[in-house]
């Protein structure tokens, strides 16, 4: 068996054969991207094709970092960790599935087998050719590139954290992964018992010993040992609270990134049927849920667990005291266990209140300047007060109700403060065998500390109606169907830009009439299509359909003969480019905005897209040109910059299909005359989609598609068009009651057969 020396291990350098291989492969490889392409690799073997791009990107354009591939691989269901291994754990692994390296230069290798015989690894280059066999490499050569960080990689059992319903049983799962810090809290929860004990049983001394017979010495010990104690509990205690602050926010992370990850991958449509206001709420309400699991829930089994310590004690002392004690604790659960039904429906009304609270008040900060400038402050006052009374009303509700338990078990927590005292004292002068005094004020002080922890598991039920209500809550955002299947599933074939829909149907949810109705139609790639209609003849639902937006249509949509729902969404929406009526533009920089945190790409690429979009001119008069801020709301920009920008953004990626839905309605005549004159550059070695209501703007359209009412009334060029369809023909007379059929400016009126139809 050859070995090849470590300066000849070809495991993180492309060489020119393998760059080429890649470079074909369309991957555009460099020494750099090997760990993702390794990645990828092992990611095949299991049945999934990750996407390269859905990487998170490290700064500074360095290698990916063992948490990105392990975060960007468990997005696609599968099971990743990094960790540490020594050459013989990797000797030793029986699993067949390949182990990714990450090699200390940022490189990696993949170790596809062993020989054991010779006690070397079968290392594979993943920039090499597939048909280059694997590398045998032994310890001692591995360990000169490798630092030992592996990637762990399987197919997961069963769905994935980020599929699985956001509900208690989610939850609890997550608090019980952090059993280290679970048991650390117990540990110090028992030596708070056992210390607190110490004090009840000193008392009981002191009494009985101390003052009865005059004894100063055992007092003093008494004193210091109290003393070395509280020093004790002080200590456990600090640091039981500091392990469920840990355990607080080490969840609160995990939940964070699960929920936004999660809200990522709720389709459009879901978002546009729901207010912004009431989902950020509702979602919100999971920190009620969280710090009922890491507050009061750990902390009140924790104190049960005590209780079972310390009841044998308690029965010990004086078996009918204990007894009575229970018998409280027995009714304090009763009571406040006939209030929670009524709670918890309360529970639920407050927070849809709140909820409906939260809309308003986003939706009035969100449409601020329409109520500026049309006057509704009133209206929307009136609004807010009635939500603040609805509100307030159920919050005093609330407070009345869940102050009966509260007064209700009153008695019975008394009891077993003082009323044991008083029994005590009873039994004392009755019973043939009475307790000491100290033993009675011990009893007392344990039994106080008995029937807290049972008065709390109690009240926990009530607080677990309340996490239940708040769990319905965000559940009812988060548990919906996600496009995760189409995100992450699905083929990626370079598209060159065919289109065809046939016989495509579409309602939306809740309408009665379909807003696309058995269209049919086809263009080539490269083609320009414009659509044209009346206001809801369903063009924008075309690009939508086309987007994957709404993927609950029938007949068949194809690109490129792929139908639509069998390529992957991400990839889809990655192939287009998409100007919409209205752009949203992030805060940041104007070059921020147009190269949209898209790797890879440069200043000069995002000056090349503003320069095709018309935006060049009015970005270099801006006072900082490209660096210029952006406001929240784009307010320092004119609806038109907006508009030029977001086409600039859209052009940056060179998608192979274009959309510009209404791009220049926002647009002066020079800027739109601007952007028309360059729409044929935009067009090049692209198919693009225009919608436009300015008929002048798709004159010079491959094909325009005339719609009415959901309905295809006819597709063709321009001058087709115009001869022979009677709706283009009279959209086309309404705007260019000056101009001939090829837009040329005319003093004089249209031909007269035009007029006659
Ligand atoms: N998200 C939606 N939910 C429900 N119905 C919708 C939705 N979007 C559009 N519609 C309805 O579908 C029909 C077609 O709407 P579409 O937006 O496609 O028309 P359009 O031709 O683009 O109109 P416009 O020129 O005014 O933008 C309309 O009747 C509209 O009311």
């Amino acid at each position: 068996m050859n070995f090849v020396s470590p300066a000849n291990i070809p495991l993180h350098i492309a060489t020119s054969e393998s760059g080429e291989k890649a470079a074909s492969d369309g991957q555009g490889t460099t020494a750099l991207q090997a760990r993702i392409v390794a990645a990828t690799h092992v990611a095949r073997y299991h049945g999934v094709d990750p996407d390269p791009s859905g990487i998170r990107p490290n700064a500074g354009g360095a290698a990916p970092s063992s948490p990105a591939l392990v975060e960007w691989l468990r997005q696609y269901g599968l099971w990743a960790r990094a960790v540490r291994l020594s050459f013989g754990q990797l000797m030793k692994l029986d699993n067949p599935a390949p182990v990714l390296l990450l090699l200390s230069d940022g490189g990696a290798a993949v170790v596809v087998g062993r020989n054991h015989e010779h006690g070397v690894l079968l290392v594979r280059d993943p920039l090499a050719p597939s048909s280059k066999p694997p590398t045998p490499i032994d310890e001692l050569r591995l360990k000169q590139v490798w630092d030992g960080t592996a990637l762990l990689v399987r197919a997961s059992r069963g769905e994935s954290e980020d599929e699985r319903p956001f509900d208690l049983g989610l939850l609890t799962r997550m608090v019980w992964g952090e059993k280290s810090i679970l048991r650390d809290v117990a540990i110090g929860s028992i030596t708070i018992t056992i210390l607190s004990v110490l004090p009840v049983l000193m008392i009981m001394t002191t009494l009985n010993t101390v003052v009865t017979y005059h004894s100063m010495n055992t007092l003093t010990l008494i004193v210091v040992v109290l003393l070395i104690a509280l020093g004790f509990e002080m200590l456990i205690a600090w640091s039981r609270r500091m392990l469920l602050i840990t355990l607080a926010t080490r969840l609160d992370t995990r939940l964070h990134l699960a929920i936004f990850n999660r809200l990522m991958t709720l389709p459009i449509d879901f978002f546009e049927r729901n207010q912004a206001g009431e989902l950020s709420y509702k979602v919100s309400q999971l920190y009620r849920v969280r710090e009922f699991l890491t507050g009061r829930m750990i902390t009140t089994f924790i104190d049960v667990a005590m209780v079972l310590l310390l009841l044998p004690v308690l029965f010990y002392m004086e078996p009918t005291l204990a007894w009575t004690v229970l018998a409280a604790a027995a009714c304090i659960t009763l009571i406040i266990w006939a209030f929670l039904r009524p709670l918890a429906d309360l529970t639920g009304k407050v927070i849809q209140a709140e909820s409906d609270k939260g809309s308003t008040l986003v939706e009035s900060i969100y449409g601020i300047r329409t109520v500026k400038s049309l006057c509704l402050e009133s209206t929307r006052a009136a609004e807010w007060d009635q939500r603040i009374a609805t509100v307030g009303d159920l919050n005093m509700r609330m407070g009345k109700l869940s102050n009966w338990p509260m007064v209700l078990v009153m008695p019975f927590e008394k009891y077993t403060q003082a009323g044991v005292l008083a029994l005590g004292a009873y039994l004392a002068m009755t019973s043939n065998n009475p307790l000491s005094l100290g033993g009675l004020i011990g009893f007392m002080m344990l039994g106080g500390r008995v029937a807290g922890p049972l008065v709390n598991l109690a009240r926990l039920l009530q607080d677990v109606q309340e996490a239940r209500q708040a769990l319905f809550q965000v559940g009812w955002v988060l548990n919906r169907p996600t496009e995760k299947r189409a995100l992450t599933h699905g083929l990626r074939p370079k598209l060159e830009g065919a289109i065809s829909f046939d016989e495509v149907t579409f309602k939306y949810e809740g309408s009665k009439s379909p807003a696309l109705d058995n269209i049919s139609f086809a263009i080539e790639p490269g083609m320009m299509l414009g659509v044209v209609g009346r206001s809801g003849s369903g063009k924008s639902t075309v690009t939508r359909l086309l987007m994957g937006i709404n993927p609950e249509y029938s007949g068949a949509i194809k690109i490129d003969g792929i139908e639509l729902r069998e390529i992957n969404l991400r990839h889809l929406r990655q192939s287009f480019g998409a100007v919409l009526q209205d752009n949203f533009l992030f805060r940041g920089s104007v070059k921020d905005n147009i190269l949209a945190g898209r790797p890879g790409l440069s200043f000069e690429d995002a000056v090349r897209a503003a320069r095709l979009a018309g935006a060049e001119e009015f970005i270099e008069r801006l006072p900082q040109g490209y660096e210029t801020w952006i406001q929240e709301g784009s307010t320092n920009l004119s609806g038109g910059q907006r508009q030029r920008l977001a086409i600039a953004r859209a052009l940056i990626a060179d998608p192979k299909l274009l959309i510009l839905d209404e791009a220049t309605s926002a647009l002066d005549p020079e800027s739109e005359a601007l952007i028309n004159a360059n729409l044929q550059r935009m067009a090049r070695g692209r198919t693009m989609v225009i919608i436009s209501h300015r008929l002048s703007s798709l004159v010079e359209c491959d094909k325009t598609l005339v719609l009415d009412r959901g309905k295809v009334i006819d597709i063709g060029p321009h001058r087709e068009l115009v001869e022979r369809c009677a709706v283009y023909r009279h959209l086309w007379l309404q705007q260019n009651r000056h101009s001939d059929y090829q837009g040329k400016v005319h003093a004089a009126p249209a031909p007269s057969f035009i007029q006659a139809s």
